[in-house]
């Protein structure tokens, strides 16, 4: 956005009974202490009084003394300013008596805390008059009319189910109230049935709102992103059953406020799952471009995935968990033990497409942070590359296709770190937003000491990649054909269900003959929704949507993008 020229303001007004030195320009709002603060008696109305009248005269010989310290809130991080609420008791306490009638506005802004969270903060500045408060005010809303990426009408959809079923409660609590501060108008629907909000989304009138909120976890996101990439497609014609079809970038942002089991999509683009922090990142209109892969079967549509998209033991977790929803996220935790413990590998064939213009690869030991050079660079790169495909002058692309036969403990792409409370570097650290690519993670058969390794390396800061068994790749696209589709005549158009209702229950797995498990298939985990077909191709959609985050901010800014894990 391009900066305001406003002309620079400076005044001593008081903050907390202490005389400061206030200076705002396009940027910032700074202030300082004059004087070191004494003890708190010295908040009294008197002291407060002759604070005022001794600013009044020292507004002229400012830049004399200004001790070191003091704060600074960038504009673009204030939430709002309004004149300030002063009380009866408030007013009594502070021995106002002494002053005709006070002035005062107040300033809410974005206070970084611990781990990536965000907290609402409000300081009032005490003017001397009112010609001098509505200055400040006036000076200061311009400005704030001025950010204009920010929303002013959302719409809101609350999953009451998701989670511990507390989504309701979370927006009306700590999320509603900010957003009222923010002066942003909401029209909010608490859905009724799973996939109310997709199908809502195709009906209703988009051109009245800045952004889709959606409060739950990850199947409530997943639910908004199809009916909204759904709704584009079908706004322009484009027919989402081609695989080959270049979809159409969505305008409006998603924002998440976190409600669910997992919250990987807000985790791994804001760094935690805590609503206010993403209410926040909201309110002042951030924006993140997002990567976007469809799932197909031929040429029949399946689902899109942001997340996760894991076969095997992903799939097997997430179908045993299902069975479980009364225990809330903790079911995530049951399934995956029980899923570790039954240690099943899948046969089939793995085939991909490596993105050769992607500027990272999966085990660079970088992290995708908030404007991130490696998904800038990616991006540009991928534009070149398709614009010389138009052209021809790349040579036919159908022969870099590598394959990988054999049997899996799990086939995952995670078009993202996936990064969540359980696992908080996430399925592929180095894995990217917006590169256009996804990060292809392939485990072989191994044994269930090997393979619990593997999975514990994902809570820690060793690198899961580092076995061999483990073999990992960034792609544009990839294809899975379970064993059993190899064998029949491989292009059988009925349901997976169908065949794997007949061959799941005949066919004894050869490598589990002492568990006695008769399990050939496993199913897809799609950003925790599950497919209906096992043989399946994806493709990555280079930043499809957007979402009202910025990515994860770097603690110690070094290399602001792309810092070392
Ligand atoms: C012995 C320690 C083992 C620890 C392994 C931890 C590995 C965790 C990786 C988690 C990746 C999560 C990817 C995101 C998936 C979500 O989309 C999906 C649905 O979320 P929601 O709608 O909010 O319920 N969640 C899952 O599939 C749960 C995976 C849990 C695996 C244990
Ligand atoms: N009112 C509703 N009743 C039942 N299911 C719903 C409702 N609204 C949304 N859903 C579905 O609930 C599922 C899980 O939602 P989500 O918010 O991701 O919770 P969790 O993270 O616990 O899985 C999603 O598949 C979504 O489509
Ligand atoms: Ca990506």
């Amino acid at each position: 956005m391009e900066p305001v020229m406003v002309p620079a303001l400076r005044s001593v007004l008081a903050v907390s009974g202490q005389s400061c030195e206030l200076s705002l320009d396009s940027e910032r709002l700074a202030w300082r202490e004059l004087r070191p603060r004494r003890d708190r008696s010295r908040r009294t109305g008197v002291c407060l009084t002759r604070v005022l009248q001794r600013a009044r005269g020292l507004t002229d010989s400012l830049s004399r003394q200004l001790p070191s310290g003091g704060h600074s809130i960038p504009v673009s991080e204030i939430v709002s300013v309004g004149e300030a609420e002063i009380d009866e008791t408030y007013h009594h306490s502070m021995k106002w008596e002494h002053m005709c009638k006070p002035h005062a506005f107040t300033v809410n802004y974005v206070q970084r805390v611990k781990n990536h969270r965000w907290r609402c903060k409000a300081v009032t500045f005490w003017c001397s008059d009112e010609v001098l408060c509505c200055h400040w005010l006036k000076a200061l809303n311009d400005l704030l009319d001025h950010q204009t990426c920010r929303p002013k009408h959302l719409l809101i959809y609350i999953n009451p189910y998701g989670g511990k079923k507390k989504g309701k409660q979370i927006y009306e609590k700590k999320v509603a109230p900010l957003f009222n501060l923010a002066g942003i108008s909401t029209d909010v629907i608490v859905t009724e049935f799973a996939n109310h909000a997709r199908d809502d989304l195709y009906e209703v009138n988009l051109e009245k709102y800045d952004g889709i909120v959606c409060v739950g976890g990850d199947g409530m996101f997943s639910e908004v992103l199809h009916g909204l990439i759904g709704r584009v497609q079908k706004d322009k014609d484009i027919d989402h059953d081609n695989p080959e079809a270049n979809l159409s970038p969505c305008a409006i942002r998603i924002g998440i406020i976190p409600a669910g089991s997992t919250d990987c999509v807000c985790f791994a683009t804001v760094g935690i799952n805590d609503p206010v922090t993403s209410a926040l990142h909201i309110i002042l209109g951030d924006s993140q471009p997002l990567d976007v892969c469809s799932v197909h079967r031929k040429k029949r549509f399946l689902k899109y995935t942001v997340s996760l998209l894991g076969y095997g033991f992903y799939g097997d977790v997430l179908k045993c968990s299902e069975k479980n929803r009364w225990l809330g996220p903790a079911r995530y935790d049951l399934a995956g033990i029980k899923t570790f413990l039954s240690h099943h590998c899948y046969e089939g064939t793995v085939s991909f497409q490596a993105a050769k213009w992607a500027a990272g690869s999966p085990r660079d030991l970088t992290r995708c942070m908030s404007g991130c050079d490696i998904c800038r660079q990616s991006s540009k790169q991928l534009d070149e590359h398709q614009k010389a495909q138009t052209l021809g002058s790349l040579q036919n692309e159908q022969e870099d296709w590598k394959t990988i036969k054999g049997k899996f403990m799990a086939v995952n792409a995670a078009n993202m770190c996936c990064a969540c409370p359980r696992s908080p570097k996430g399925l592929s650290p180095a894995a990217h937003l917006a590169d256009g690519a996804a990060d292809l993670i392939v485990v072989h058969k191994c044994s269930r000491l090997n393979f619990l390794r593997h999975l514990i390396r994902h809570t820690n800061k060793k690198d899961q990649f580092d076995f061999p068994f483990v073999e990992v790749h960034r792609v544009k696209t990839f294809q899975f054909t379970p064993k059993h589709f190899e064998d029949e005549d491989g292009d059988a158009e009925s349901t997976d269900l169908r065949i794997s209702g007949k061959k799941n229950f005949a066919q004894i797995c050869t490598d589990h003959p002492s568990c006695g498990c008769n399990q050939v298939n496993s199913i897809w985990n799609c950003d925790g929704e599950t497919l209906d077909q096992t043989a399946i191709e994806m493709r990555v959609h280079s930043q499809l949507v957007k979402l009202f985050a910025r990515g994860v901010e770097d603690s110690k800014p070094k290399n602001k993008c792309s810092s070392r894990i």
